[in-house]
């Protein structure tokens, strides 16, 4: 069976490309984007439109009133020309304005960004200067800064921007600490992407929405503050902005109560239009769909003392995982072991099993074995060393992530449980064929898009160009998971680790993906390592199978052999309960064998 796209468009679709057009339909938010709009471009074209020179006094037509001599807004106490500082104001306003929200955001993103990606020592200090910052009573730094350093509108901006970066700095790190485990992320990693190239992809794809939003109020507030120090009297009297010349209005307000008025008028419009459209641009982003994550596992401890140990010490295999133990700090200074004593290989060309019901510490092995292991996990002891090269030391405490990062995506693959979680919803499928393919393979634009184009036929998508063109939630879950396979297979590695390929797909389609499993095993001549509750896919697809329950391996060996004569209790029980077409995704209880039970029975799918 070939699947197609999805019919339907899903919402997400309409959200992509639709915020700007939602933005338009909202009136606030159109009302907004269009005084901006004005004020940008009076802020740029102003100097050329002045008819007067902004700053040249004419003490004998003092505060003239609106359309006398030729000046449409009348002149302030020093006989300059109203409209004409209105229109060059626009621009000084503006630029004043964007320097504070840039100063903001060169603080606040970048160590936004490593702290809520990094999180340790850094986002600890980070976030300590970040609290120091915000219990500063900003006007008084404000005025203190004015009086020190001088009556500058860039300098003040400059320290308002400075004052204004922990906002960004914290919507940046909570945005960020959003989405660092998602399993794209995690993809990506696994793809043999370097941390600088996800964060600044994936990550500030992500943070980008509130930070536009951000910026925006950050920009009204900023014009409201200049006003505010100006109207005080420490703005510069030689740069016409608005907040000087309200200062200006202030002190005739009885000789003249106009002057007030166009630079009241003009700094409310904007500071009202940047903060509305800040809200209307929220308004449009809110519709679009939540990607969640999946729930998180339940910790359950093994309960049996050990088990099968393989002794590898003279064995030259593509992958061994020697005694390998893992756990779980917990508060009061216990651990929960979750993996205990896992011995196990794998050969090139050779298709493992790793089965067992759910919680038997499978999906923890593989990410060992991956360097995926959330940051709480401990490496409590063992090795594994991938084809010769050590990733985990024995004794070692910790995997070696700069020699897995050298692996991933280029020697170690990995197709996940998961297909939609593992694709990021931000960016088109050929953009994350092509990508991995260009920073970790070093090829061409031209060549990984061909490269792509090819992999997406050989993993049978029909209309390739179409589906590299379509967004994740625009294909359907066994389509996303071919291009999870075609990701993976991109790099012709050497060592694929599919963890449970085929759960989250339906029946017709978790045949063919198994298929295709198959073929491309193959193909490139790989050692696949399968994790999967179901021992119909062992039967189906396996050479050696390694059968775990609570942490530990119970039972490993051919096949063939264990299907016949499974050794184990618990290795019957999860065949009888497969034969019974139970799935043994929950804890089985262990019985005594039956007599009449029957392990020469063939499996099938
Ligand atoms: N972050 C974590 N903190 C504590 N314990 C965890 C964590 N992640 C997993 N565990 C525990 O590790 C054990 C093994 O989990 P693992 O995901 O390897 O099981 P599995 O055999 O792959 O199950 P499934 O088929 O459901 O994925 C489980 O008991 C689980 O509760």
């Amino acid at each position: 069976m070939t699947e197609t796209l999805a019919e339907t468009p899903q919402p997400a679709a309409v959200v992509r490309t639709g915020v700007f057009r939602r933005l338009l339909k909202n009136p606030l938010g159109l009302a907004a984007l269009i005084i901006l709009g004005i004020v940008v471009l009076t802020g740029i074209f102003g100097p050329f439109l002045a008819p007067f020179d902004p700053n040249k006094a004419d003490l004998a037509n003092a505060l003239a009133a609106p359309g006398t001599d030729g000046h449409l807004l009348g002149t302030d106490s020093a006989g300059r020309d109203v409209l004409s500082r209105l229109l060059v104001g626009a621009q000084s306003t503006l630029l004043a304005a964007a320097l504070a929200a840039i100063v903001a955001l060169l603080i606040g993103l970048p160590t936004g960004l490593l702290a809520g990606y990094f999180g340790g020592k850094f986002d600890t200090v980070a976030s300590w200067c970040t609290n120091v910052l915000m219990s500063l009573p900003a006007i008084i730094i404000l005025l203190a800064a004015s009086a020190a350093l001088g009556r500058s509108v860039w300098i003040s901006m400059t320290v308002f921007g400075v004052l204004m970066s922990p906002g960004m700095f914290r919507l940046t790190r909570t945005s960020v600490q959003a989405v660092r485990n998602e399993l794209y992320v995690d993809a990506a990693r696994v793809a043999g992407l370097s941390t600088a190239s996800i964060i600044g992809k994936h990550i500030l794809f992500v943070v980008r929405a509130p930070l536009i939003i951000q910026t925006s109020i950050v920009c009204g507030i900023a014009i409201a503050i200049q006003a505010a120090l100006e109207f005080l009297g420490l703005g510069d009297p030689l740069t016409p902005t608005w907040g000087v010349m309200l200062n200006e209005g202030f002190i005739n307000i009885y000789g003249s109560p106009i002057l007030a008025v166009w630079p009241g008028l003009a700094i409310s419009l904007t500071v009202g239009a940047f903060v509305v459209l800040g809200n209307a641009l929220r308004d449009a982003l809110e519709d679009a769909p939540k990607f969640k994550r999946t729930k998180p596992i339940q910790l359950t401890p093994p309960k049996t003392e050990s088990v099968t140990a393989v002794d590898l010490a003279a064995a030259e295999h593509l992958l061994s995982v020697s005694r390998l133990g893992v756990g779980y700090p917990q508060q009061g200074g216990s651990t929960k072991v979750v993996v205990t004593d896992v011995s196990f290989y794998l050969d090139r060309g050779e298709v493992l099993g790793i089965v067992g019901e759910s919680g038997s510490g499978k999906s923890q092995t593989a990410f060992s074995i991956l360097g995926l292991l959330p940051d709480e996990a401990e490496i409590l002891g063992g090795s594994i060393t991938f084809d010769g090269i050590p990733l985990v030391s024995a004794g070692g405490s910790r995997l070696s992530q700069g020699r897995l990062s050298e692996l991933r995506g280029k020697r170690i693959a990995y197709i996940p449980q998961e297909p939609m979680s593992n694709l990021d919803p931000n960016f088109t499928i050929g953009y994350q064929l092509v990508r991995p393919l260009t920073r970790v393979l070093k090829m061409s634009k031209a060549d990984a898009t061909a490269r792509a184009l090819e992999l997406l036929a050989i993993v049978g998508i029909t209309n390739p160009q179409r589906t590299f063109d379509a967004y994740p939630h625009e294909v359907s879950g066994g389509m996303a998971q071919r291009v999870l396979i075609a990701g993976a297979v991109s790099c012709n590695p050497d060592l694929l680790i599919a963890d449970e390929p085929t759960t989250a797909l339906d029946v017709t389609v978790q045949a063919e993906v198994l298929d295709l499993l198959r073929d491309l095993q193959a193909r490139f001549n790989m050692g696949v390592m399968l994790v999967t509750h179901n021992f119909g896919v062992v039967a189906d697809l396996c050479d050696r199978v390694v059968v775990m329950q609570n942490g530990r391996v119970v039972e490993s060996g051919d096949v063939r052999t264990i299907l016949r004569a499974p050794q184990e209790q618990y290795t019957r029980t999860l065949l009888g309960a497969m034969l019974e077409g139970k799935t043994p995704m929950s804890a089985l209880t262990v019985t005594e064998p039956a007599s009449e039970f029957d392990t020469s029975v063939k499996v099938g799918l």
